[in-house]
């Protein structure tokens, strides 16, 4: 089998006496969607910022393309091609959709100097923004400012913008979050067809989606993962059912 795109072995961690994340371990593989779910307070959301370097874990190693980056900072692992979208939201609400993508493109280009690149230099930046705004249906409102885009198109720029990172592993936390059905419908249409470019590690409420997204679904409850498995595993597994989908086993 080919070398997971991003793997976490044993994470922990813990806050007091309470263990938020307690070993957990999971992998991201090539053109999947990999979905995890649980309860409020599951430990879902510190298990993604261990993943993107915004909390150290106690314990554990986070693996991207087969490296060690458990010690790296979030932006060496961003530009190592780990793109976290959706709980931080940095458009610029007075800017163009255009302008926007161009900062992510800048950002990729990775210098500290790159303000100071010829304009050939800018040129190459903007085919790559505008490249991203056409993947993600945004072209046509390149010249739109962000402050008058829709919730759901502000979202789908905020894919495009992670796009012109060239990213190889997607970390996306609560993605249909503040979206009505019909954003949701949207946006789930998006993210199906993102995964053939890099594969998705998505922390989801909305069942739903998850449902019609996942390739794989792991469930999260207490810092543990009880269950992975396919949409239909995961749907049938008893033990899930009582813990997180409510249901009597
Ligand atoms: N900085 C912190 N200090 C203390 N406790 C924390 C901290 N961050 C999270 N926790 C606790 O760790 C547990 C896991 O929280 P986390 O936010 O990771 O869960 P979650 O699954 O993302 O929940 P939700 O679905 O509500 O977003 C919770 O009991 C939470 O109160």
């Amino acid at each position: 089998m080919t070398e997971p795109v991003l793997e976490t072995r044993g994470l922990v961690k813990s806050f007091g006496a309470l263990r938020a994340t307690d070993g957990v371990t999971l992998d991201l593989r090539r053109g999947e969607i990999h979905a995890v779910i649980g309860p409020n307070g599951a430990g879902k959301s510190t298990l993604i910022k261990q993943i993107c370097g915004n909390i150290a874990p106690d314990a554990g190693q986070v693996r991207l393309l087969g490296r060690d980056v458990t010690q790296w900072s979030t932006m060496a692992r961003a530009r190592a091609g780990l793109a976290r979208s959706f709980q931080i939201s940095a458009l610029a609400m007075e800017d163009t959709v255009l302008q926007n993508a161009l900062l992510g493109a800048l950002g990729a280009s990775g210098s500290p100097y790159r303000f100071l690149r010829p304009a050939l230099g800018r040129r190459h930046l903007r085919d790559r923004a505008m490249a991203a705004l056409d993947r993600m249906g945004l072209a046509d409102l390149a010249a739109t400012r962000v402050a008058t885009l829709s919730h759901g198109q502000r979202r789908q720029l905020e894919v495009a913008v992670a796009l012109t990172l060239a990213p190889r592993a997607f970390l996306m936390d609560e993605p249909m979050a503040g979206l009505g059905s019909e954003g949701s419908l949207a946006l789930t249409r998006v993210l199906d067809g993102l995964r053939a470019e890099a594969p998705i590690l998505l922390v989801e409420h909305d069942m739903d989606a998850v449902f019609a997204l996942a390739d794989r679904i792991s469930v999260l409850v207490y810092g543990r993962i009880i269950a992975t498995g396919t949409v239909a595993e995961i749907r049938a597994n008893p033990e899930v059912r009582e813990a997180y989908l409510g249901e009597a086993p």
